[in-house]
């Protein structure tokens, strides 16, 4: 598998799991926390709507029994006076406490006195009435006749279902102010559930509720002051308060602030995937351009070098430090490498003694003279060098001295053909070969002369033939560069005419030069 796949695979899966766990997170912790959250505020809205009323309705029954244990108002069943009315039992002061009705009764439950706010004017008969409806056992809003001949001390209050609105009532016996003593009547008090009094608890607990008639289909509802927690998350909850006396009832609904779950959207989750694969492709890139392509630039070297030969040297300044290190690393063992390669392509062309150009590198270079002979006319010469009575020399001074001897003489054909150029190369044992880019027969024939004469100026002594000192025969072509047909001959034709040459000069005599035109 390519880097390239591999990466692509593992972002992939990335890109699968940051999906998976973002949506497992959604699910598995933010939604149900949410949902904790919510439940528990729809929970506390219940709890302060509830914790609203009853304060309501207790107000009610501690105003009621605090009015109906008075001396005074004792005192007033007995002798009822407008004296008492306008100075203790003022309108405004009930008005103030949200007092709707006050109905004063004596031990027969007939009515004595009544205040009835304004907004009850219209229903005021048929409240009389039912306040003091005795005649149903079940509407026992006063004290039966039986508790008041036994002197029983009753407080009783509840929830009715008025003419469509809901009044909490507070019946309190009313007796002298010890607590004890003739019960001489009682004292009810009405508060009317009505819009300003809604208006009042959604202000004082800051939750939004309404109160309507119930269905009888939906009677099933949970009793509003059961107080049983809220389970399930709802736009609003609905509970009832039922009528003290039958099975009439009122709806309570509480209307939530927070009713719903965040849900996710198309355009969201689109936007949250587009996102992902959008940080996942700019990873990927990332990754490709600073780790996967030097990788692949890395390879293509080591390969061209392989098919060519040659290595390239890798580009620095990478970002990331590892990559940087192993093109660093790269570059090094590629100059090791190059050093070594030049130091082996020498040694394949040099001579182990003299130093000088071996026959491989004499015939690598032929091939250039060569070409341009054949391909531009071009004229060069060769000369064939041969030590003359070396074996002689060898016999005489050894062989270790014989090879100083052809150090010498190689040393010295170099110099001597420095300035010109012209390679000079160790042909084999004693036998020395010049490739030369010249032609001008004079010329040669006087280099030649020139390399004879050093060579023989070097004094090395052999003493042979007449002579002291090591000399050099000297066979030497010049090819002109204008002759017809030349692209039949080699330099292996022009070698072996040379080497004709150095045959006649060792015929001649020794230390000798002998020059001749290349001829087909
Ligand atoms: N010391 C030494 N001798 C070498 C080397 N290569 C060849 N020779 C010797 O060179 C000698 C060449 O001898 P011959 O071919 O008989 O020729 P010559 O004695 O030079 O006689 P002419 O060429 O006819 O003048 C042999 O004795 C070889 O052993 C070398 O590398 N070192």
């Amino acid at each position: 598998m390519t880097l390239k796949r591999f990466s692509l695979l593992l972002l992939s899966s990335l890109l699968l799991a940051i999906t998976m766990l973002l949506v497992s997170i959604y699910y598995f912790f933010y939604l149900p926390g949410i949902k904790t959250e919510i439940l528990d505020q729809q929970q506390q809205e219940y709890n302060l709507l509830y914790s609203a009323l009853s304060l309501s309705k207790n107000s009610l029954t501690t105003l009621c029994y605090d009015y109906a244990v008075w001396d005074e108002l004792v005192e007033y069943i007995g002798n009822p006076t407008d004296d008492f009315v306008q100075r203790s039992m003022p309108d405004n002061a009930f008005k103030a406490a949200n007092i709707d009705a006050v109905f004063v009764s004596d031990i027969n439950n007939e009515l004595v006195w009544d205040y009835q706010d304004d907004s009850l004017t219209s229903s005021r008969l048929s409240l009389v009435d039912l306040i003091h409806q005795q005649n149903i056992p079940s509407f026992a809003i006063l004290p039966t006749t039986a508790e008041i001949a036994s002197q029983t001390v009753s407080s009783r209050s509840g929830y009715i279902v008025f003419g469509g609105a809901l009044i909490y009532f507070s019946n309190t016996t009313i007796l002298p102010s010890t607590g004890h003593g003739e019960i001489v009547g009682s004292l009810t008090m009405v508060r009317l559930v009505d819009k300003a009094l809604i208006k009042g608890i959604s202000q004082f607990s800051l939750v939004n509720f309404s109160i309507a008639d119930v269905q009888t289909s939906t009677k099933s509802m949970q009793e509003f002051f059961s107080l049983k927690p809220i389970e399930n998350i709802a736009p609003s909850h609905s509970w009832l308060i039922r009528n003290t006396f039958d099975n009439q009832a009122i709806q309570v609904t509480l209307h939530h602030k927070k009713v719903s779950l965040p849900q996710l959207n198309w355009v969201s989750a689109i936007t949250i995937l587009l996102s992902i694969v959008l940080i996942v492709s700019l990873s990927l890139i990332a990754l490709s351009r600073l780790l996967i392509e030097p990788l692949i630039r890395f390879n293509k070297s080591i390969n061209d070098s392989s098919d060519n030969n040659f290595m390239s040297k890798m580009a620095s300044n990478h970002f990331i430090d590892e990559v940087e290190n192993v093109s660093y690393s790269f570059n090094q063992l590629l100059l090791k490498f190059n050093a070594q390669q030049n130091y082996l392509e020498t040694l394949a062309v040099q001579d182990s003694l003299t130093g000088i150009t071996n026959r491989r590198g004499l015939e690598s270079f032929s091939k250039r003279i060569i070409s341009r002979w054949h391909l531009e006319n071009i004229g060069f010469s060769v000369m064939m060098i041969d030590v003359d009575n070396f074996k002689y020399f060898n016999d005489q001074q050894g062989h270790l001295n014989g090879d100083d001897a052809l150090v010498a003489v190689a040393t010295c054909l170099v110099k001597v053909m420095a300035p010109y150029d012209a390679l000079a190369s160790r042909y084999g044992g004693e036998e020395f070969c010049i490739i030369w880019a010249d032609n001008h027969y004079q010329n040669i024939l006087k280099v030649a002369e020139e390399i004879r004469e050093s060579i023989e100026q070097l004094q090395i002594p052999n003493k042979i033939d007449g002579r002291n000192w090591v000399t050099v025969s000297i066979g030497v072509v010049v090819v002109d560069d204008k002759l017809a047909g030349v692209q039949k001959y080699n330099f292996n034709d022009v070698l072996q005419h040379a080497d004709e040459q150095l045959y006649l000069a060792k015929q001649t005599g020794r230390n000798t030069v002998i020059v001749a035109r290349f001829s087909n």
